[in-house]
């Protein structure tokens, strides 16, 4: 069952697990495939307001089910999935750009099709391309663009439709490391503008530990939270420095609960 009451008043800071707060709370979730595969065994977690949740785990192990649900891309098979807001963005790790459009128009394009008016979403365009450093490709068709410049623009156009959720699977992936060390760096510049909530995918442990303010790590066979961790030192509004030493030893902890060692 998957509702969606009215707006939570008041807005959650980062980290918080406030449950009026939460954007979005599965309770006891769980997903079985019309074959009988059982893909999520019951799933409890909320993501607060202005919150990143990182969701790290092996091949198969249901994130991408979890994130399709909380989207309403999928039904969900048992327990309640409650979602207080409809304003969501997606980045997936195709960045999905129109060939034909230009950076401009291809960052309008979901504002436009939500029906954001013309003045609107060219300043909230105009803005996010400044964001992601993009002010020179304006007039760039895609196939001009490095695979970084094409994923900035996809999150210069899920940031333009002014999302309180973002729903992201693997995003960074395809890039290479000094790529996908940079888009987090943006990502979290867009985050300390926008203060939008997000579910993360990603198979990197170092980058769900770096995003989030805290890591679900998920087991396969059957799909199912291992463990949930507060980061130690989360990314804040003000870009205080990160504490690298704890963030260390919760990627080794995150790398451990992954084989199973603890
Ligand atoms: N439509 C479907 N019908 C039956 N089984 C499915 C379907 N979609 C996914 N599955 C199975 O559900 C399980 C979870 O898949 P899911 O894609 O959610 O995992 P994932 O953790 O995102 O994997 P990856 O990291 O490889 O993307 C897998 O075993 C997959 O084979």
């Amino acid at each position: 069952m998957v509702s969606t009451p009215a707006p939570a008043p008041g807005v959650a800071p980062p980290g918080t697990t406030d449950q009026a707060a939460a954007l979005i709370e599965f309770r006891q979730v769980q997903k079985t495939y019309s074959n009988g595969f059982q893909a999520v065994t019951p799933f409890d977690l909320s993501v607060g307001a202005g919150e990143i949740v990182s969701l790290v785990g092996p091949s198969g192990c249901g994130k991408t089910t979890v994130i399709r649900m909380a989207a309403g891309l999928s039904s969900v098979s048992g327990g309640e999935l409650v979602r207080r807001t409809d304003q969501l963005a997606y980045v997936f790790q195709d960045p999905t750009l129109l060939a034909w459009r230009n950076v401009r128009s291809n960052v309008e394009l979901v504002a436009k099709l939500k029906g954001v008016d013309k003045a609107t979403r060219a300043a909230a365009a105009t803005a996010a391309i400044e964001m992601v450093g993009l002010g020179a490709f304006e007039k760039s068709l895609p196939r001009q663009l490095s695979g970084g410049m094409k994923m900035r623009v996809s999150l210069a156009r899920a940031i333009t439709s002014a999302p309180e959720l973002m729903m992201m699977d693997e995003p960074f992936a395809a890039l290479d490391e000094f790529t996908r060390e940079n888009m987090q760096n943006q990502l979290l510049r867009l985050w300390r503008a926008n203060g939008f909530g997000a579910m993360f995918i990603t198979h990197s442990i170092s980058e769900a530990v770096n995003l989030g303010h805290r890591i679900v790590v998920m087991a396969a066979r059957p799909g199912r939270i291992a463990r949930i961790i507060d980061s130690p030192s989360p990314p804040t509004k003000d870009d205080a420095p990160r504490d690298k030493a704890a963030l260390a030893d919760t990627a080794e902890l995150v790398s451990s609960l992954l084989a199973g060692d603890k």
